[in-house]
């Protein structure tokens, strides 16, 4: 396939986004964006709380991520983003913002005529189990391991018309990426 602008790789808590991520991005050259970088503040402490997000904790945080998107897009560099994204509406914010109107999602009105970010998604699919492990080993993340049940709760999984590949996270990272370097041809 044509490259993308923008290649989202997403899945729960701990299914290898940010590591799966950064590595494709220096693999394929492109600029890399972890989405936990930008929860605010009020978001973080939440989670390190123990409570899960909801919609409205979400949207403007994904506003903020569709915006940076676009304008990375706009400028003709390709990009990575390893964010969460657990439902189709929160992927459809990517792409299009908030009203699935492509214009900047902070500022109403204005670069009405911007398109919208073309987006293909990896989503790093495993078991509960396996995934629980890998939370349970990781060290100094705000992400508590007992949200990952609200995660998968949460999860919509990518389908048709969404552009995805789907990939199981039991394989190990060569894998992962040597599959997506390959849909991308
Ligand atoms: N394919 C993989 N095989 C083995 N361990 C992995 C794999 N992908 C990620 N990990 C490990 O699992 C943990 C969670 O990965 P991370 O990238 O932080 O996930 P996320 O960003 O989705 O929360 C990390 O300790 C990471 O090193
Ligand atoms: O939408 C959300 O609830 C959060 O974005 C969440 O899905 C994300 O996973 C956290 O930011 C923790 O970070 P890790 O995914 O790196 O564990």
């Amino acid at each position: 396939m044509a490259a993308p602008g923008a290649l989202l790789v997403m899945g729960v808590s701990g299914s290898g986004k940010s590591t799966v991520g950064a590595l494709l991005a220096s693999q394929l050259g492109w600029k890399f964006y972890d989405a936990d970088d930008y929860h605010p503040e009020e978001n973080r402490m939440k989670m390190g709380k123990g409570i899960p997000l909801n919609d409205q904790d979400r949207i403007p945080w994904l506003c903020n991520l569709h915006d940076i998107l676009l304008r990375e897009v706009a400028s003709g560099q390709h990009v990575v983003l390893a964010c969460s994204a657990l439902k189709k509406m929160y992927r459809d914010i990517l792409i299009r913002g908030k009203d699935g109107v492509p214009r900047k999602c902070g500022e109403p009105g204005k670069d009405e005529k911007l398109a919208e970010v073309k987006l293909f998604v990896v989503h790093l699919s495993g078991s509960f189990e396996v995934i629980s492990g890998r939370l349970l080993k990781r060290k100094g993340h705000f992400m508590p391991p007992e949200l990952l049940q609200s995660q998968f709760d949460t999860l919509e999984p990518p389908s048709a018309p969404e552009i995805f590949i789907q990939i199981n996270v039991n394989k190990t990272l060569s894998e992962i990426t040597a599959t997506i370097m390959k849909a991308l041809k």
